[in-house]
């Protein structure tokens, strides 16, 4: 089919999707990607989780954590959420979609807008939420793997695409954990969805960057960066160390991984032989232009090595004294 503006889609139904799009391009969104990117894949990372292939939690990825947020924004681990549902409450006004189509549709085009992201998909057609999600099914940083990976399975979602879904924190800052850094990024590129944060996990941990040591976090490499005790204890775990390795460097196979593990979470709990496949209308990200690297001062000694058996690929190091990362 042909939309009214000239583009061309393969289902009539996604034309209606092109407003919205320039409506989130213009008014929330920017390129390399910003903090409202990052907070809106935060928010449907959190509304992703809200289900259970046992049933009777909550609906998935239904918007639920928009629609019910009187109720969800008072679940300790989405508190933080409130600023960014402000931000798309207005949008969503202007425009006649379900919550849960909205926020899936607003990640995808948010991650689009990350340098070396891939394209992600988009599927149509989520009913609206008909109740809340209930509380405590996102995984908090000081999870243990068995724990984190448990509540991943619950969502079906296996611990392969859990490392690769945490691609997303290379777009990423941290604003609760050490709150006396706000905006501290996890890895040296928070404006470039690329392999930093596979790399930088595994240096040697030396300092805490902010406020002495915090619940859910653990020694960083770098002054101004946060590092999660849950990505820490993901990259070194018998389970997912070699997952985790295997896309240190290597943008294509995370590009490929990430796809289709978000593919999964953004469709969590719904019917997808109901829905439209839309991901024509999610633009093409920009390539990430810079090779993989180690931060100034680094080089594969100071990688901490659980999976002998996946070799690094080579990775120059910046040239310069170690840096004091800023706050994204
Ligand atoms: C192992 C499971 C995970 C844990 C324990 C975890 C934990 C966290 C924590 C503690 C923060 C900092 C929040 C703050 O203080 O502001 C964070 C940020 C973030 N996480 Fe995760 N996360 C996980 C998986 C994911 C996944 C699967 C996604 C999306 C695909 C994701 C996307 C993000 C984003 C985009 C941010 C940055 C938000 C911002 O910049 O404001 N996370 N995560
Ligand atoms: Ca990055």
């Amino acid at each position: 089919a042909i939309c009214s503006n000239g583009k061309t889609v393969g289902n009539a139904a996604c034309c209606q999707l092109f407003p919205l799009l320039a409506d989130l391009q213009e008014n929330l969104f920017d390129s390399p990607c910003n903090e409202p990117v990052r907070e809106v894949l935060h928010l449907a990372f959190h509304d992703a989780m809200g289900f259970s292939i046992r049933g009777g939690v909550g609906g998935g990825s239904d918007g639920s954590i928009i629609t019910f947020a009187s109720i969800e924004t008072t679940f300790p681990e989405n508190t933080a959420l409130v600023g960014v549902i402000g931000w798309v409450t207005p949008l969503i006004a202007r425009h006649n979609f379900s919550d849960g189509d909205f926020l899936h549709f607003a990640a995808a085009v948010g991650i689009a807008t990350c340098p070396g992201a891939p394209r992600p998909n988009f599927l149509l057609g989520r009913p609206q939420a008909r109740a809340p999600a209930e509380s405590g099914l996102v995984p908090n940083a000081s999870d243990s793997v068995t724990a984190i990976l448990a509540r991943f399975a619950d969502v079906n979602i296996n611990p392969s695409e859990v490392v690769a879904l945490l691609a997303a924190h290379s777009v990423a800052a941290d604003y609760d954990t050490d709150p006396v850094i706000p905006g501290a990024p996890f890895d040296t590129t928070p404006g470039i969805f690329d392999t930093q944060i596979f790399t930088e996990v595994l240096l040697r941990g030396v300092l805490f960057p902010g406020n002495g040591s915090n619940v859910g976090e653990v020694l960083s490499p770098l002054r101004g960066e946060v590092r999660l005790q849950s990505d820490f204890e993901i990259a070194r775990d018998s389970r997912t160390a070699c997952l985790w390795k295997e896309l240190v460097g290597n943008q294509a196979r995370m590009q490929s991984q990430f796809k289709a593990a978000f593919s999964s979470l953004s469709v969590t709990g719904q019917n997808t032989a109901a829905m439209v496949d839309c991901s024509d209308v999610i633009p093409i990200p920009a390539p990430v232009t810079v090779p993989p690297f180690f931060p100034q001062g680094f080089t594969s000694a100071d990688i901490e090595d659980f999976c002998p058996s996946v070799q690094l690929p080579p990775l120059s190091t910046l040239p310069g004294p170690a840096p004091i990362v800023d706050s994204a």
